[in-house]
């Protein structure tokens, strides 16, 4: 899904808006008649063009989206917005054209126009972060759910509208998407929306025409620089989420230094919330008791109340995000003391698709099957599972081929460090060398703790049954990686593969689940 949504992520019943008031409206040169005509949608993939579109022709590092005009057309498209260079790229497809000098930085303002998102939306939460942003949204929908309100969400691995669920691409859509999802969810009254929104997101204008009530900062640690020179460039991206062209307020957590200093340069009214203790900050958490099954805490606000609660899932860090979305619907408006008592007796009540999930049973070792794709995550995990494992730590993992390739060392020592035994195999080779991936993550594990067991199985399914056979009751595996996915990417094709599947076909295999 690349720039323009199906059919259930658009609005069902658009109200045509005139192609004359969106040029004037926004001072587009005009090339062709559009007196006439009105429009319905927008989309930025000719393949993705429904009847009554505008077509947006933007240059993408492979091509210039205007020589797909003609596609759209085919498709339906009204009109096309794009550049100068993309209006004399689209003069056969005999589209009119808007032309605008970056119409990539337009289409937000374009799709908020053209949907009408500004008018009576929903509550809009904004989540960024390295990690976490995924498990935010689903804890602030998890929640919000128990206060009965009618919730949304946009992640990374599904796009959420009331009980309507549908799998996710890019973690942030882009803008033409995002804008009529969000006007698909106010045909069906959802009153409040979490949305992840990545640092990619904010450099490429997704969620541009949209200014959230609320937004919040779960951490920054090292990922994504092979699309930002440096970690200041990498975090100046998600700075900008917190400034009032875009947000309202803020709540960032604030044990790192990155989380200070966002405090420090934002321009919003934030709120700040500390996990560690000592660190200054206005809300303050606890965790009580974690086990392998759930984390129970304690939220303590600026005003001496507290909260008591517990996630079906393990880690401070979980916790952490938690106690990050409570904090945003806080500042959104919600009473603490109601959002307590809905969360008081039964907990929060969230399902986040493979983030640690369990996938075993009450027998046997315990499996988590995560996301996990940087350092920190690795860490984090693996502090978690560490502290409610009596018995050995077995890490399965591999690295993503055609990303961030400096991050690689790093995981194979943390690995290394965290886990009594490795098994190293394929995660998303792409167009790499998957040999190559593997040998760095063990040239990082070796260097880090020379004498650390290691095994290295390109394929995932012996590699997970390989892990099985080293383990047994009071053990656990942590698969890193595939999370919620259901393919493996080799050299431009999907080959289908769910590691929760397959991990519960193995248990099944092995006698420890029914
Ligand atoms: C680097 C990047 O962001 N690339 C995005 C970009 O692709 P591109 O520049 O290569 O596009 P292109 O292939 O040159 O095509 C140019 C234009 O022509 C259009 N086109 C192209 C071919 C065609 O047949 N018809 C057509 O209309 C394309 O839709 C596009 O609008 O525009 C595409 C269309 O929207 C995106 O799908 C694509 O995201 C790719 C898949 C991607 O991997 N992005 C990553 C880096 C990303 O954004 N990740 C973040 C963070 C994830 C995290 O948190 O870890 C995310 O938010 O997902
Ligand atoms: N607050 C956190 N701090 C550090 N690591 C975390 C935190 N929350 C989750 N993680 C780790 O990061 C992994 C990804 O979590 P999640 O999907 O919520 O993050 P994300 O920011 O949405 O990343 P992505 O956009 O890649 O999905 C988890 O599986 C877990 O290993």
């Amino acid at each position: 899904m690349t720039g323009s949504p199906p059919t259930a992520l658009r609005p069902q019943h658009p109200s045509p808006r005139s192609l004359r008031g969106l040029a004037d409206a926004f001072g587009f040169e005009v090339r062709g008649g559009i007196d006439d005509l009105d429009v319905t949608g927008v989309a930025i993939a000719s393949g993705s063009v429904h009847g009554g579109d505008l077509y947006v022709g933007v240059p993408g590092r492979h091509a210039h989206g205007a020589d797909y005009a003609a596609q759209a057309a085919a498709n339906g498209a009204v009109a096309l917005l794009t550049d100068a260079a993309g209006a004399e790229r689209a003069a056969e497809s005999g589209l009119p054209v808007l032309v605008t000098p970056d119409a990539r930085a337009a289409l937000g303002e374009v799709a908020a126009w053209i949907h009408r998102t500004a008018e009576n939306p929903a509550t809009l939460f904004g989540v960024t972060g390295t990690n976490g942003k995924t498990s935010v949204v689903y804890l602030l929908d998890a929640v919000l759910r128990r206060l009965g309100v009618v919730a949304g969400l946009t992640s990374t691995a599904e796009r959420r509208i009331g009980d309507e669920v549908v799998t996710s691409s890019l973690t942030t859509p882009e803008a033409s998407e995002l804008h009529a999802l969000l006007a698909r969810m106010r045909e069906v009254d959802v009153r409040a929306v979490g949305i992840e929104v990545s640092a990619q997101a904010l450099s490429r204008h997704r969620v541009d025409g949209i200014v959230f009530d609320v937004v919040g900062f779960t951490n920054l640690s090292h990922d994504h620089l092979d699309d930002y020179a440096s970690m200041l460039e990498y975090f100046d991206a998600k700075r900008e989420l917190f400034t009032p062209e875009r947000a309202r307020r803020g709540v960032v957590t604030v044990d790192s230094e990155w989380g200070e200093r966002l405090v420090a340069e934002s321009r919003i009214p934030v709120a700040t919330l500390a996990i560690e203790p000592g660190v200054d900050a206005d809300w303050h958490l606890t965790v009580l008791d974690e086990t392998p099954v759930q984390t129970r805490f304690r939220l303590e606000a600026p005003d001496g109340r507290a909260l008591e609660t517990s996630i079906p899932l393990i880690g401070r860090y979980n916790a952490a995000n938690a106690a990050l979305a409570i904090v945003m619907l806080v500042e959104a408006g919600n009473d603490l003391d109601l959002i307590a008592g809905a969360v008081a007796e039964h907990g929060i009540d969230a399902y986040i698709p493979g983030r640690t999930e369990r996938v075993s049973g009450d027998r046997g070792p315990v499996v988590y099957i995560d996301y996990g794709h940087t350092p920190d995550a690795f860490t984090q995990a693996l502090e978690a599972i560490r502290r409610t494992t009596e018995g050995r730590v077995v890490m399965v993992f591999g690295a993503d081929g055609d990303r961030d390739t400096t991050k690689r060392a790093e995981m194979g020592a943390i690995a290394a460090r965290g886990a009594d035994a490795l098994v190293v195999t394929d995660f998303h080779p792409r167009w790499e060398d998957p040999a190559a991936i593997r040998a760095a993550l063990i040239a990082g594990a070796k260097a880090a703790v020379p004498d650390r067991e290691i095994h290295e199985i390109a394929d995932q399914r012996a590699a997970f049954r390989h892990a099985l056979s080293l383990v047994g009751e009071g053990d656990a595996i942590l698969y890193a990686g595939p999370g919620h996915e259901d393919y493996q990417e080799v050299a431009g094709v999907k080959h289908p593969y769910s590691a929760r599947d397959d991990a519960r076909l193995a248990l099944q295999e092995a006698g420890w689940l029914g």
